[in-house]
């Protein structure tokens, strides 16, 4: 959890351009139309559809001019409009070659790479989707040193870290593949590729791209493959959106086509939104370069660990607790967990939508008992479920509890500021990335703040329960 040592790494200092901004200016001053550009090639935008600039610092985005019925169609891209990356297995081109290196996780690079070589191609059939896109992008590999750190929060650091340190070794093995090529066979038109303008085009990809079904495999079934789709990714994020993304066959020349259809009746002057996904606040961040309020999935990450849980129950008073020195039936059952054992999973998480990770609650459940009849009572789901009702008896629970407010007091106690401080620091004017990562880190201490009055509103209808029975 700490943010501890790490080396971080950052691409702000490598182009002063690319850092936080929360304005909406795009790669050219004044983009062509997009909704014409859609109309000309041969798709189609509801006449009640325009594109706005938001009074939030969510850049531009959709709105309706008009009332708009439930069930009408939005936006139809036809099958051309949206940009895609495929073949790469067999296409022997050096944007391919490039791309093979590219580990599967940072997919958006993937199809960075053909936005780059379409960014830089004179003439390029998608230049006028281009030029609309945005300058910069706030996520955190934009960020200063500074701001990376002031995340407060050990995952992301590491994930921002792994991407920085993936994008600069990455500049080195473009500039090495296309060194002394002549501008012919230069996959980006002799112009120079560098850190910075990977980490755009990556930004660009992961911020606005959406996975659909692509071209069918040579078995005839369609794989899923990333795709950006112009003036469709107008659309900002909701987690109740008016707004779904479909795929259908074109009747006229039945290629699938892309369309956006209104999910709910759109009054005038709603912004048209759809939902990216069921994400936490680190990927809406990382990929999007924003964070979501009470995002009802956002989590945050602990290390399963003897010692680390010793201690949460020792200070929640819970008397002489062996996760350090489990008996061998309770290894068993940690194996069966994934918690022990040479291929061990141990992270696991606390807050989304299931408060305790169940593997978490299980394992505190059975190292918290004493009694293996009891436990072999159950099957590992009724064990690892919240909604079973203090399978192994209440004082188990109970004990169960506390160690979980314990650990989210430890958790809590990682993050060297607290809510409050962090809200004064807001107030007093924090710019960009600055009140981006203030932010984020407010939201992880209020999951784990949720999580706290979640198990103790729990604990105290336990504890009433185990009263009322021991009166009656
Ligand atoms: C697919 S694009 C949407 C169009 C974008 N607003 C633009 O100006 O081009 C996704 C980006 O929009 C912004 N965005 C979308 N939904 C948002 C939300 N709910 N809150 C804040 N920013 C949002 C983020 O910058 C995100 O990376």
């Amino acid at each position: 959890m700490a943010t501890g040592k790490t080396v971080m790494c950052s691409l702000s200092q490598l182009r002063p351009l690319t850092c936080a901004s929360t304005s909406a200016s795009r790669l050219v001053p004044q983009p062509p139309d997009l909704i014409k550009w859609v109309t000309r090639e041969g798709g189609f935008v509801h006449r009640a559809v325009k594109i706005t600039q938001l009074d939030s610092s969510n850049g531009l985005g959709l709105v309706a001019k008009e009332e708009i019925p439930r069930g009408s169609d939005l936006i139809v891209l036809p099958h051309h409009l949206p940009l895609r990356f495929t073949s790469l297995q067999q296409d022997p081109s050096l944007l391919h070659h490039l791309a093979r290196q590219v580990p599967e996780e940072l997919w958006a690079m993937k199809l960075g790479l053909k936005l780059l070589q379409e960014r830089a191609k004179v003439g390029s059939f998608w230049w006028p989707y281009i030029s609309n896109l945005p300058e910069t992008y706030t996520v955190p590999i934009f960020f200063s040193g500074e701001d990376i750190k002031n995340l407060h929060y050990a995952p992301i650091l590491h994930q921002v870290n792994k991407r920085c340190r993936f994008l600069l070794d990455f500049e080195r093995e473009v500039k090495r593949t296309l060194v002394s090529l002549t501008q012919d066979k230069h996959p980006f038109g002799g112009q120079e590729v560098d850190a910075s303008s990977l980490g755009w085009a990556m930004s660009a990809v992961s911020s606005r791209a959406f996975r659909l079904y692509g071209e069918k495999d040579p078995n005839g079934i369609r794989i899923d493959i990333p795709m950006m789709l112009p003036l469709i990714d107008m659309c900002n994020h909701s987690f109740n959106p008016n707004a779904r993304i479909v795929q259908e066959q074109d009747t006229s020349n039945s290629r699938m086509q892309v369309k956006v259809v209104a999910e709910t009746a759109i009054k005038e002057d709603d912004p048209l939104l759809l939902c990216y996904g069921c994400l936490n606040n680190d990927l809406f961040l990382l990929d999007y370069g924003f964070v979501m309020h009470s995002n009802p999935y956002d989590c945050i990450e602990l290390k399963y660990d003897g010692a680390l849980l010793d201690a949460a129950s020792t200070a929640a008073g819970v008397s002489s607790p062996n996760f350090s020195a489990p008996v061998p039936w309770q290894e068993l059952i940690l194996s069966q967990l994934n918690l022990a054992g040479e291929t061990a999973d141990l992270k696991v998480s606390l807050g989304g939508q299931e408060t305790v990770e169940a593997r978490l609650l299980a394992a505190l459940r059975v190292l918290l008992s004493s009694n293996v009849e009891t436990v072999q009572k159950y099957d590992l789901s009724t064990l690892q479920s919240l909604d079973a009702e203090a399978p192994l008896g209440v004082a188990n629970e109970i004990a169960v509890f506390r160690t979980l407010i314990a650990l989210c007091v430890i958790a809590l106690g990682h993050f060297p500021t607290k809510i409050m401080d962090d809200e004064s620091l807001l107030k007093q004017g924090a710019s960009g990335s600055t009140e981006l990562a203030i932010q984020y880190r407010i939201q992880k201490k209020s999951v784990i703040i949720d999580v706290m009055r979640n198990i103790s509103r729990r604990l105290k209808l336990l504890s009433s329960k185990e009263t009322a029975t021991a009166e009656g």
